[in-house]
């Protein structure tokens, strides 16, 4: 919805129609949580898709059933998702359909409803993340803290390479975020028109949480 060209470079729209066709039927108020859960699921993967388009191959040798031949293999470093919890879940299932193998990691953050601050309450990472190319996956980029909060966390942890996705992101998290880490390429299915007074996306898609898990 924002003019692309005042995006800062390390942040792309995922354009793709099955995306964008995917991202409407989610936002209606009358999808199901079950349907909302298999929507976010399938964008997911196709998030993961977008999201390893320049990873590292390598010619390894290989026996097909009629000859020997020289076939491409992933070479770089191994991956690891980290969900933020709890919405980041949503996420996490689909990307996990494309690269089962990735290493996963948690940190739960809530958003105080009072001050919009993240509050950390769980963390666990993989021992080998500083090794590991780290993709941070949460549906919903509104003021930024949290997904800021987040990448700082794994900074501590010593990951080195950082990669940001979410479903959408209002413009003023986005520039909190890419402010705060502006290496780290940040992916989302749409920039909204605005947060409102509550911190929410608008027009957004709700509480991408309750949505996905049907509480309130
Ligand atoms: O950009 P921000 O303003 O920090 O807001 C975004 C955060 O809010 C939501 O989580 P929430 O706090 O609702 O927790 P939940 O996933 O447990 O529902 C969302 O999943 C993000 O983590
Ligand atoms: O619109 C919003 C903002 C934060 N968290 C959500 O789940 N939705
Ligand atoms: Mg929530």
């Amino acid at each position: 919805m924002t003019d692309a060209a005042a995006l800062p470079d390390s942040v792309t729209v995922i354009r793709h129609p099955l995306v964008q066709h995917k991202l409407t039927l989610l936002r209606q108020k009358s999808t199901s949580t079950g349907e909302f859960r298999r929507l976010a699921r399938e964008i997911s993967l196709l998030m993961a898709y977008e999201l390893t388009r320049d990873l590292p191959l390598e010619m390894t040798g290989i026996e097909t059933p009629l000859e020997p031949m020289q076939a491409p293999i992933l070479s770089g470093k191994k991956l690891c998702i980290v969900s933020i919890l709890r919405a980041g879940d949503g996420i996490l299932e689909g990307m996990l359909d494309l690269v089962p193998s990735a290493r996963v990691g948690h940190i739960g953050l809530y958003r105080d409803p009072e001050t919009l601050v993240p509050v950390e309450y769980y963390l666990k990472l993989p021992e080998d993340v500083a090794e590991r190319l780290v993709i941070v996956v949460d549906p919903m980029l509104a003021t930024g803290h949290s997904a800021a909060a987040a990448l700082s966390r794994l900074k501590q942890a010593r990951a080195e390479q950082i990669r940001f996705a979410c479903l959408l992101a209002a413009p003023e998290g986005v520039s909190v975020l890419t402010q705060a880490h502006p290496e780290v390429p940040v992916f989302t299915c749409s920039i909204d028109r605005e947060l409102d007074d509550h911190a929410y996306i608008r027009p957004g898609l709700g509480d991408a949480g309750d949505r996905l898990y049907g509480t309130k």
